[in-house]
């Protein structure tokens, strides 16, 4: 009852009155009455994964995936969105700020004889992940029409077998005694603009792998970051033996399938974005499709709804609030201390400490706070040769 109170809080403030005729539609000069309208929008993972993958799951008999109906807690939600709950409601219970798409469409809206005017703050993202994610969002609508997701699912079949993401990461550690590297592919990002110019992929995926990186990162968001899955599938095919994370906005479980047929041996799901539904079924198609996640975390909330998942094996801490791009790497430290490392150490869960890495003190200071992989890219892409790149960052050699 509560949510659904608030939801009705939450709606758009829209003035109605009998529409004009066409051509003479106008927005209206004197104040109208008001009242709230209420579209009730079911949560992502159904609208647009969990429910239609689930069926068309069961009618290609592919699979036997039914991950929406496992526990009570899902059905909770399902009834959430039966009464009308929104997507963005469940996440903001969360704790999650990011709305998955703009909450109104146009300001003006003909509906029938009537004409709706919608008086909220609009259609403003409010900060760089929430734009980046709307973006995401009409992309892969698009993407999807054009290659719906029983296409991509007989791309499977002639995609390059997935690899051991969190072994590669384990075997690195041991080997070396330093967190196993993840070294990202990356030409760009909002924050720090172009990083490295001319701009190879392949040859800096080798790099690194010579470097002694136990996987690599591939960015393959166009808009922002200036990668694409052609990198990515390039880096797969030219023989690179380093498990490769497939570096991308997931907002749809369509990108999975996407990524996993371009060569993918691992996707990054965000905390920040996706609620636990989203996260709990998309980790089961990630399993489902020999996929490792890194479920990236920036804060408390974030980290302790991430370790009430079962089976989670890859946690990132970033470093960087992707919502105002500030970089502290006593972030990885806070998140590791007291109950949450422990219960880390408990579940075995490998933690990866993301962003903001410079230095063999900076490395070893994220070891000591108990990761035990690091995800590093602006340090050493920006270096001519990303192989010594590495040596300096770890003040050693560690491809021997
Ligand atoms: O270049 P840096 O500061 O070493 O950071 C790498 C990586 O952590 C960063 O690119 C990253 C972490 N999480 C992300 C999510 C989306 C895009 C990028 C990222």
């Amino acid at each position: 009852m509560e949510s659904v109170m608030s939801v009705r809080a939450a709606a758009p403030r829209v003035s109605f009155r009998a529409a004009p005729s066409q051509a003479h539609r106008h927005v209206p000069k004197f104040p109208t009455s008001r009242c709230s309208i209420f579209i009730p929008r079911a949560p992502m993972a159904y609208r647009r994964g969990s429910i239609r993958a689930q069926q068309s799951e069961s009618k290609d008999g592919s699979a036997t995936l039914s991950p929406v109906n496992e526990s009570e807690g899902n059905a909770l939600k399902i009834k959430e969105w039966e009464v009308g709950n929104f997507q963005d409601e469940v996440a903001a219970s969360q704790g999650i700020r990011i709305r998955r798409r703009p909450p109104t469409g146009p300001p003006l809206h003909y509906v029938g004889p009537f004409e709706f005017r919608i008086e909220n703050e609009g259609n403003t993202p409010r900060n760089i992940l929430e734009e980046i994610i709307w973006n995401k969002d009409k992309e892969v609508a698009r993407m999807k029409e054009r290659r719906p997701v029983y296409m991509l699912k007989k791309g499977l079949e002639s995609a390059p077998p997935a690899r051991d993401f969190v072994g590669a990461l384990k075997a690195s550690n041991l080997r070396t005694g330093l967190p196993g590297l993840i070294a990202e592919v990356k030409k760009a990002s909002p924050s720090r603009g172009v990083l490295r110019e001319t701009f190879d992929p392949v040859e800096i995926a080798q790099a690194y792998e010579k470097g002694g990186a136990a996987c690599l990162s591939v960015l393959t968001d166009e808009k922002y970051f200036q990668g694409s899955f052609e990198n990515l599938e390039a880096i797969r095919n030219a023989g690179v033996k380093c498990p490769l994370l497939c570096k991308e906005f997931i907002v749809d479980a369509w990108q999975i399938y996407y990524a996993r047929i371009k060569g993918a041996d691992a996707v990054l799901l965000i905390a920040a974005v996706l609620p636990d539904l989203d996260i709990r079924y998309m980790t089961k198609i990630c399993k489902m499709l020999g996929l490792a996640t890194l479920i990236e975390v920036h804060n408390e909330r974030e980290m302790d709804r991430v370790l009430g998942i079962e089976g989670v094996e890859l946690i990132g801490i970033n470093n960087r609030d992707l919502e105002t791009f500030e970089v502290d790497i006593s972030n990885t430290k806070k998140l590791l201390e007291g109950k949450r490392g422990q219960m880390i150490r408990e579940k075995d869960i490998i933690v990866v400490g993301e962003s903001g890495l410079f230095t063999p003190d900076d490395i070893a200071y994220v070891q000591e706070s108990g990761v035990r992989a690091v995800l590093v890219g602006e340090s050493i892409v920006k270096k001519s040769d990303p192989a010594k790149g590495i040596t300096e960052l770890f003040g050693k050699d560690i491809s021997l």
